[in-house]
């Protein structure tokens, strides 16, 4: 990574988010980087989650929630194309898996393309389940029962299958909530491998409290305080060598 130039994919642009009167984030500037695994860190109520749902424009379904600011994904205004375009542009998987529970393993995969209303053909839809399948690391599990609901599987299992249908919809852009704050040791390191496999792939926006994650699996890391972006930049400075006094307290665990 060193000496390579990074190119850029997301930049936030001075944000600023509000719910009703209160004030979520601060003036919030950052770039993302192509293929790069960026982690987002601080104590809870800092604002990771408020930042990533800026990202897809998740903050829309929710009337007394202000977004301010700009944010381009490849050099588009994100608030200048319908909602709807920018959320294909950007998977999304939550702390808790949530598989649809009425569908099959298949289904769920595809289920993007369905919500959408964009028909694929069978053999199509074939492609797309096994190599979503496989990039997330589940085929070979679960390839003999495609057809059975998806909720039959693993926690670790149904977040996996969470990624894949993620990742079916062909994102540029893959956002993680803590996606193993609900899972066990095995299957948060199973999950951590397969990050780290992704970013070939998928540029990677990760919120963790968990401190040693954002060490083992990013190239970026920022740490937040209050709604406002403390420090930004290469984990390996960010963990060795931080410059802002608050982020060496949270990192070695004076608060958090
Ligand atoms: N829907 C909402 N309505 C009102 N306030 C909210 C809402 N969602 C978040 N907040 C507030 O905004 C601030 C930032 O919340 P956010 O969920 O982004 O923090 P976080 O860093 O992701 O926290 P955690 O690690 O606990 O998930 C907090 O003070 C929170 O209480």
């Amino acid at each position: 990574m060193e000496g390579e130039t990074m190119k850029v994919l997301i930049q936030v642009q001075d944000l600023n988010v509000f719910y009703g009167e209160q004030q979520a984030l601060m003036s919030v500037s950052l770039e993302f980087y192509e293929n790069q695994v960026h982690a987002i860190m601080g104590p809870s109520g800092c604002g990771k989650t408020t930042l990533l749902r800026c990202l897809n424009r998740m903050h829309e379904l929710d009337s007394s929630v202000r977004v301010d600011g700009k944010i381009f994904l490849s050099g588009i205004n994100i608030f200048s194309i319908p909602a709807m375009e920018v959320r294909r542009m950007t998977g999304m998987v939550f702390q808790r898996p949530n598989p649809f529970p009425n569908m099959s393993i298949y289904d769920n995969v595809i289920a993007g393309y369905k919500l959408n209303n964009i028909h694929l053909k069978k053999d199509e839809a074939n492609q797309i389940v096994e190599e979503s399948l496989k990039k997330a690391a589940l085929w070979v599990e679960v390839k003999d029962k495609l057809h059975k609901r998806g909720t039959f599987l693993s926690g670790g299992q149904q977040q996996r299958l969470c990624i894949a249908r993620a990742l079916a919809m062909k994102p540029k852009v893959l956002l993680l909530d803590e996606p193993t704050s609900a899972l066990d040791p095995k299957s948060t390191s199973h999950i951590e491998e397969l990050i780290t496999e992704l970013k070939n792939t998928v540029t990677i926006v990760l919120v963790t409290h968990n401190i040693a994650q954002a060490g083992r699996i990013s190239d970026y890391t920022a740490f937040m305080y209050l709604g406002s972006l403390v420090e930004y930049g290469p984990t390996e400075k960010v963990f060795t060598i931080p410059s802002d006094k608050r982020t060496e307290e949270y990192l070695s665990g004076k608060f958090g």
